[in-house]
């Protein structure tokens, strides 16, 4: 039950109940490695500017200095619908550049810690359907992958390119539903690309996002790939994430 609205006004506006913050930095990484936020934040001597109150408990937005300036850094819950409502609030708090970085299943052969910048991501989740009128997917924004392009490039980081399959369904990743996707050029699989792409497009914000190759669902049974204790390739990631941000903020 898809019943797009594109009326902006919403009774609940994240603007009227988040004032924005003279200390927010205005790049941001959004990062679903909370371990390696935590490692950052106290790697750099950052600080928690503010926590975030939900009813599953507290969400801390914190502040790092990367390359001498402030990034915000935003460990986000995870799925789509979560993720797109804390995007809400960082936006709503004055953050307009985001690099996000996250972890997925790989649908075609890429080792563990194999990077892939974000070019679309295939909607097959509920949230990104309440802010882009239907379609099959949502193309990242083109200047935010080109910078992260630039900066991948300029860091002499490997990489590759391609579509992820954003799924509310974690445990119904079934044979035909992964032969299919496949087929559409989905190179990954995880939970929140397509719903924070959304968001930031109605809200006219950059965003570009990178994801590490997790476990490995190419075979006739799961390979899980211990891919979460790969703390070395999460650490990275929220480097190049802060500074991609920080070029996402010049003109
Ligand atoms: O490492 P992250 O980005 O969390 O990636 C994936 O892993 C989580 C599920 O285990 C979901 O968040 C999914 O998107
Ligand atoms: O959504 C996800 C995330 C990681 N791995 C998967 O198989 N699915």
């Amino acid at each position: 039950m898809f019943e797009y609205d594109p009326n902006p006004s919403a009774l609940i506006e994240p603007t009227a109940l988040i004032s924005p913050r003279d200390d927010m930095p205005r790049a941001c990484v959004l990062t679903w490695f909370r371990d390696a936020a935590e490692r950052a934040v106290a790697d750099t001597f950052g600080r928690r500017i503010l926590q975030l109150q939900w009813e599953d408990g507290p969400r801390p937005v914190y502040e790092i200095e990367h390359e001498g300036r402030p990034v915000a850094l935003a460990p986000m819950p995870v799925g789509g619908a979560p993720s797109a409502a804390a995007l809400e609030e960082l936006i709503a708090l004055g953050c307009r550049s985001f690099a996000a970085c996250g972890g997925a299943g790989v649908l075609r052969p890429l080792p563990v810690g194999g990077l892939v910048l974000v070019t679309s991501a295939l909607r097959d989740e509920g949230a990104s359907h309440h802010y882009l009128p239907p379609s099959r997917v949502v193309d990242s924004d083109v200047h935010a992958v080109t910078v992260l392009r630039d900066t991948l490039t300029d860091l002499g980081v490997p990489f590759s390119e391609g579509r992820t399959w954003t799924t509310d369904g974690i445990y119904r990743e079934t044979p035909e539903r992964i032969r299919r996707r496949t087929e559409e050029g989905c190179v990954t699989v995880e939970m929140e690309a397509a719903s924070v792409a959304a968001v930031a497009r109605f809200r006219g914000v950059r965003l570009a996002q990178v994801l590490y190759g997790g476990d490995d669902l190419t075979g006739e049974v799961w390979d899980e790939r211990s891919w979460q204790s790969r703390h070395d390739v999460r650490d990275r990631l929220i480097r190049i994430a802060a500074t991609a941000a920080l070029r996402l903020e010049l003109p």
